[in-house]
C-alpha cells in the first residue's frame, strides 16, 4: 500500500481566538479549508491544536490573571469541548471526519502507551480521519506536563514519521531578536542547525494567551530535526500558505532535518521519556559516550540517584551535573550501588543500542 506523506500542523491559541478570547470563526474556517487542500493534494495531515484554556476562559468569562492550576484545568475542560465541537462542525461541512487525541507527557513516556497512541493515530490516518491532538490539560500537572504544544507537536511528528512539521503562530517566523523589543530584528529564513546560539535569539510569548514563546518552538524544531523532520515556523494569519509550504515553497523560517537523525526508538528515548533516576559518570566515561557508539560500563559510574528497577529510563550526567545521555539501564538502582563499589571488568550498565548521547538535553526539555 502506498504510504502517504504526513504533515503535522501545530496552531497556537493566539491564531484561533479573537481579542475577547473567544474562538474566532473566521480564523478557524481559514485553517479548516487549508487542511482540506492538504487532503486534496494527497497529504495525511495531523492537527495539534492549542486553544482549550483560552476558549474556556473566554466562554466562562474568567479573567486570565492569577488563575490557579485547577482553575486553568477547569477552563481547559470547558474549552476543549468547545474547540472540538467547532472543528467537528466545520470539517463535517467539507466531509472530513475528525478524531480527538488527548495526551500527557506520562502517556508518551510509557513505551506501551506510546505504541498504542501510534497505532491509534495510524488507524485514523489510514482511514482519512483527521487526528486533532492536544495535551490532556485536565489531568496533566507539574512534571508530567509538556506545558506547551510546540514540544508535543514535535513528538507527534516523530511518532507518525511525518515529513514536515508546520508551527503556525502570531508572527511570520523566527527573527534575529524578539521583534517586540528590537525593531531592527530581521526574519531568519533558514536555520541549518538549532544550536545554542539560535536558542539565545528566542524570547518569551507574544500574547497573553500564548505559552512558551519562540523558545519552545525552537526546542520543538530541534527535536524534529534530530528525528529527521523539517520544521517551518510561520504565521497562522494566513494558513492558506500551508499548501505552498507543503509543496516546498520557502515561507517563514525553515529548519533543516539533521544529518545524524535518530531512529524511532532512540527518538523516543531522547525526547519522549521521563528519567526515573540519574547516573553520574567520570570524565573517561563521558568522553567515551560523546565519541559515540559506546555502551556505558559500570566502571565509569561514580554515583547513582533515585530508586529504579532494571529496564528503567535513566539520565546520565557528567561530573558537572549536566545531562549528556539517556538510556535504559540493565541494572536496578540497588544493584548498581552495589556493583559500582567494586565494578567487574566490562559489566555493561546501558547497552549502546539503548543509549542516546545528546549534549542539548537541558535546552531541549
Ligand atoms: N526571536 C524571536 N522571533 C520571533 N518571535 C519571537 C522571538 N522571541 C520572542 N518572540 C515572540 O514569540 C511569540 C510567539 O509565541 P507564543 O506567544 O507562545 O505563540 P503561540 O500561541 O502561537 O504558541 C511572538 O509573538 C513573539 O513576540
Ligand atoms: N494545551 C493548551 C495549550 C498550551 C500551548 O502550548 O499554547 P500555545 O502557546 O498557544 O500553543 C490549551 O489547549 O490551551
Amino acid at each position: 500500500m502506498e504510504q502517504h506523506k504526513r504533515i503535522v500542523i501545530k496552531i497556537g491559541s493566539s491564531s484561533l481566538t479573537d481579542k475577547h478570547g473567544l474562538l474566532d470563526e473566521i480564523k478557524l474556517k481559514a485553517l479548516v479549508s487549508s487542511i482540506a487542500e492538504l487532503f486534496e493534494t494527497g497529504w495525511q495531515p495531523i492537527l495539534v491544536s492549542s486553544g482549550a484554556v483560552a476558549a474556556g476562559l473566554g466562554h466562562l468569562g474568567w479573567c486570565r490573571a492569577n488563575l490557579t492550576m485547577p482553575e486553568r484545568q477547569a477552563a481547559a475542560a470547558v474549552g476543549q469541548g468547545l474547540l472540538m465541537e467547532k472543528y467537528s462542525e466545520l470539517f463535517q461541512l467539507i466531509q472530513i471526519k475528525v478524531g480527538q487525541i488527548l495526551l500527557t507527557k506520562e502517556d508518551l513516556a510509557d513505551r506501551r502507551r506510546y505504541i498504542n497512541a501510534r497505532n491509534t493515530l495510524n488507524a485514523l490516518l489510514t482511514r482519512n480521519v483527521l487526528p486533532i491532538v492536544n495535551e490532556n490539560d485536565t489531568v496533566a500537572f507539574a512534571e508530567i506536563r509538556f506545558g506547551d504544544n510546540d514540544t508535543l507537536s514535535a513528538l507527534v511528528a516523530g511518532l507518525v514519521e511525518a515529513e514536515l512539521l508546520v508551527i503556525l503562530t502570531d508572527i511570520d517566523g523566527l527573527y534575529s531578536g524578539d521583534p517586540r523589543k528590537d525593531p531592527e530584528a530581521k526574519l531568519i529564513p533558514v536555520v541549518q542547525q538549532v544550536d545554542d546560539s539560535i536558542i539565545r535569539v528566542a524570547g518569551e510569548r507574544g500574547s497573553p494567551v500564548g505559552t512558551g514563546g519562540m523558545r519552545t518552538k525552537l526546542a520543538a524544531a530541534r527535536i524534529a530535526a534530530r528525528s529527521g523532520i523539517k520544521t517551518v515556523i510561520t504565521s497562522g494569519n494566513n494558513p492558506e500558505s500551508l499548501k505552498a509550504i507543503a509543496s516546498g515553497e520557502k515561507l517563514g523560517t525553515s529548519f533543516e532535518p539533521a544529518n545524524n537523525s535518530l531512529k524511532s526508538r532512540k527518538q523516543w528515548i531522547a525526547f519522549g521519556t521521563i528519567p526515573r533516576g540519574t547516573l553520574k559518570v567520570d570524565e573517561g566515561a563521558a568522553r567515551a559516550l560523546m565519541a559515540g557508539n559506546k555502551s556505558l560500563l559500570a566502571v565509569g559510574v561514580v554515583a547513582v540517584t533515585g530508586n529504579f528497577s532494571a529496564g528503567s529510563i535513566v539520565a546520565v550526567e557528567d561530573l558537572n551535573g549536566l545531562e549528556m545521555a539517556r538510556g535504559i539501564t540493565n541494572l536496578s538502582a540497588e544493584d548498581l550501588r552495589l556493583v559500582i563499589k567494586k565494578p567487574k571488568r566490562g559489566l555493561e550498565v546501558i547497552n549502546r543500542d539503548w543509549l542516546v548521547c545528546e549534549r542539548s538535553f537541558s535546552t531541549c526539555q
